[in-house]
C-alpha cells in the first residue's frame, strides 16, 4: 500500500468490486470523515488502453470537481502496483437497484433527472463527455443527494473528434454505434433512456443480445405503449422525444433538458396542458 496513502487515511471494509478495482470505506483522522478509496491493481491492466483510461478518469474527475451532483475525488495515490483514488463516500442504493425494484411516479422520476441533467450540463459546460450514463453509475449519498460516478469512458470533446464504440448496449446512443463521429449529446440521449426505464420500467429499446439491442437503438423506433403510459403526462413523453431524438442536431442539450416544464415543475404535470 502507497506509503501516502497509509499515512492519510485508515482503509475498512470493502464495499464493492469492479473490474480493474476495489473499493474500500476508509477514514481520516484529520477530517473524522469517512471516504471511499478505489484501489486499481495495475497488474490486471492487460493493455495500454485500459492504462490510458485509468489515467484519464483520475484527470477528467479532477477537471469536473466541483458540482453537488458529480462524485467528488479528493486524492490520488500511486505507487508500482496500485492506484488509489480516495472519493466521497456513497453509501445509499444506487439507481440500479432503485430502477430494478419498481416503476417511478413523475415527480419521483423528476427528482432524479433533475440533478442526473444539472450534473452532465456541469460536465458538458467542462468540455467533458461521460460516455457511459447509465444506472450503475448513478449514486447517492447518505442524504440521498445524486452522485454522477465512474468517468473511466469519459472523455474531452474540446480535444478532437469523439469516435469508438463506448457504453453500455440500452444505453447507447444510435451515432456511437453507427460509428459515426459524435459529441456530447451522446449523454442526453443515455439520461433519456433512464427516464424512459423509470417511468415504463422497461426500456425504449430492447433486444435479446447486444446485437439485437444495437439494432434496436439504431431503428430508434420510440413507442409509448398505452397499456403502460396510459397515465404518463404529455409533457413527459414530449421530454423523452426530444431526449431520444435520432438527429443530434434536433435532440436537447443537456441545458435544454434542464428548461423543459417537466423538469422546472418536478415532473408534477397535472395543469399543463397538451404538448404533443
Ligand atoms: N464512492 C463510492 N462510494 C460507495 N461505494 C462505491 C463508490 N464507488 C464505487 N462504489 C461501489 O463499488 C463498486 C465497484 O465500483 P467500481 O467503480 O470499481 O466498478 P464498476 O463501475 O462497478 O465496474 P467497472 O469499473 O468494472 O466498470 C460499485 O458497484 C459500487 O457499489
Amino acid at each position: 500500500m502507497s506509503e501516502g496513502l497509509k499515512r492519510d487515511y485508515q482503509i475498512c471494509e470493502e464495499i464493492g468490486r469492479g473490474r480493474f478495482g476495489t473499493v474500500y470505506r476508509c477514514f481520516s483522522s484529520v477530517s473524522g470523515t469517512f471516504f471511499a478509496c478505489k484501489s486499481i491493481d495495475k497488474s490486471l491492466l492487460s493493455d495500454s488502453i485500459d492504462r490510458e483510461c485509468l489515467e484519464k478518469e483520475a484527470k477528467i474527475m479532477q477537471i469536473v470537481s466541483g458540482n453537488p451532483n458529480v462524485l467528488q475525488i479528493f486524492d490520488v495515490y500511486e505507487d508500482d502496483n496500485f492506484l488509489h483514488m480516495i472519493f466521497e463516500l456513497c453509501e445509499g442504493s444506487d439507481l440500479y437497484d432503485r430502477v430494478s425494484k419498481r416503476i417511478f411516479s413523475e415527480s419521483e422520476a423528476a427528482s432524479v433527472i433533475s440533478p442526473l441533467m444539472e450534473a452532465i450540463a456541469h460536465c458538458h459546460r467542462r468540455g467533458v463527455a461521460h460516455r457511459d450514463i447509465k444506472p450503475d453509475n448513478i449514486l447517492f449519498d447518505s442524504r440521498n443527494r445524486l452522485k454522477l460516478a465512474d468517468f473511466g469512458s469519459a472523455d474531452c470533446f474540446h480535444e478532437g473528434r469523439m469516435r469508438g464504440i463506448v457504453g453500455t448496449p440500452y444505453y447507447v446512443a444510435p451515432e456511437v454505434i453507427s460509428g459515426r463521429d459524435y459529441n456530447e449529446k451522446v449523454d442526453v440521449w443515455s439520461a433519456g433512456v433512464i427516464m424512459y426505464i423509470m417511468l415504463a420500467g422497461i426500456p425504449p429499446f430492447y433486444g435479446e443480445s447486444a446485437a439485437e439491442i444495437f439494432e434496436a437503438v439504431l431503428r430508434g423506433n420510440l413507442r409509448f405503449p398505452t397499456r403502460i403510459f396510459h397515465s404518463v403526462s404529455p409533457a413527459a413523453k414530449d421530454l423523452l422525444r426530444r431526449m431520444l431524438c435520432k438527429d443530434v442536431s434536433r435532440r436537447f442539450s443537456a441545458e435544454q433538458v434542464l428548461r423543459h416544464p417537466w423538469i422546472t415543475n418536478g415532473g408534477e404535470t397535472g395543469s399543463m396542458t397538451d404538448l404533443t
